[in-house]
């Protein structure tokens, strides 16, 4: 039976040692959550950071903006919040209404205060070995699998799904830990061959419980991405756990897994962002 890589303990460690380093700067590093329209899913998720954020000793407010807000006026509150000194994060809560471009609104926000860390200036960086913010989905499973212990180097890993937010910057940070990345997407052929190659599969594709027994590689560490609400209210990952469990040597649950590292990640970034915009 698997080890679980329990994300909610890693991230509760990693939010208490940030708690620390923020009460000895000497300030309040500030986040800013930006909020367009009701979209259901993002109201949990919004609330959680405020909660994180508060209580690792960070200011956080969400700037709630009505459905119909237009796309100008969204790229002018965003242009207010990458004047204002007091604002160190800035992060806009996806998905948008349509008939604002998420592109345009990613690409408005300073680089330097791009806590998600989509930025193109951001996601080049990234891709070019240079430093920069780091999309916190992915920071947080380098973190589990740094912390679990896993082997990086030489192992194969594969990423299943091809995101700007998740997929993508998650073999780019497999890459740069020298492992040999496989990315596979929609039109992979014989997705479950692939899988079964790799020694680390993560998985964030959103379809609930795709990657079965079958398709882990004995011995692997799978990391689950993915959230799915399921029809009765469950909430599942893109795994079908009980299945892998049995198959692999370690593997993240969801809940509990890779969401909180997320959270623990953002307030990691607004505290590195807080720290370089003073030096
Ligand atoms: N735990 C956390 O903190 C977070 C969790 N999530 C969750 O992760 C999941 C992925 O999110 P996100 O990256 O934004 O999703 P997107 O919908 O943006 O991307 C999904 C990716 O999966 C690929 N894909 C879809 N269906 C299949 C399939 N049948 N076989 C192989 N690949 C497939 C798509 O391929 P193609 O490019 O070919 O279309 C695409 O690249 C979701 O469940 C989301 O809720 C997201 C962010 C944070
Ligand atoms: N600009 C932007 N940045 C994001 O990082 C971003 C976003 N938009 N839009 C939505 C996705 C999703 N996401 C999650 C964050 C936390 C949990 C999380 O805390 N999950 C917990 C609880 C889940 C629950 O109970 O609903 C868990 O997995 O244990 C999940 C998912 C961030 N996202």
């Amino acid at each position: 039976m698997a080890r679980i890589l329990d994300g909610k303990a890693v991230a509760a460690r990693l939010r208490a040692g940030l708690a620390e380093r923020v009460a000895g700067i000497g300030f309040r590093p500030g986040l800013v959550v930006v909020r367009v329209g009701e979209d259901p899913a993002s109201g949990v998720y919004v609330r959680n950071k405020d909660r994180a954020a508060r209580e690792a000793g960070f200011e956080s407010r969400t700037l709630h903006l009505s459905e119909d807000t237009a796309e100008d006026a969204l790229l002018r509150e965003i242009a207010a919040l990458n004047a204002d000194p007091a604002v160190d994060g800035i992060l806009v809560q996806l998905p948008l209404p349509g008939h604002i471009r998420a592109e345009a609104a990613i690409a408005a926000v300073d680089p330097a205060k791009d806590v998600d860390g989509f930025h193109p200036i951001n996601a080049g960086r990234l891709a070019s070995g240079l430093p920069g913010l780091v999309p916190c989905t992915p920071r947080g499973v380098m973190h589990l699998l740094r912390e679990a212990g896993v082997k990086l180097r030489g192992a194969r890993a594969i990423v299943l799904g091809r995101s700007q937010i998740v997929g993508r910057p998650m073999a780019q940070l497999l890459l740069g830990a020298d492992c040999t990345v496989t990315m596979a997407h929609s039109r992979t052929d014989d997705l479950p061959a692939e899988c079964r190659r790799a020694d680390i599969l993560v998985a964030a594709v959103g379809r609930p419980e795709m990657v079965r027994g079958g398709w882990i590689k004995p011995g692997a560490t799978v990391v689950d991405v993915g959230i799915n609400r399921l029809p009765d209210g469950r909430l599942v990952g893109d795994v079908a756990f009980t299945e892998a469990e049995t198959m692999a040597a370690a593997i993240t649950p969801v809940p509990g897994g890779v969401g909180p590292m997320t959270i623990a990640c953002l307030l990691e970034n607004t505290l590195e962002a807080a720290l370089a915009r003073r030096a």
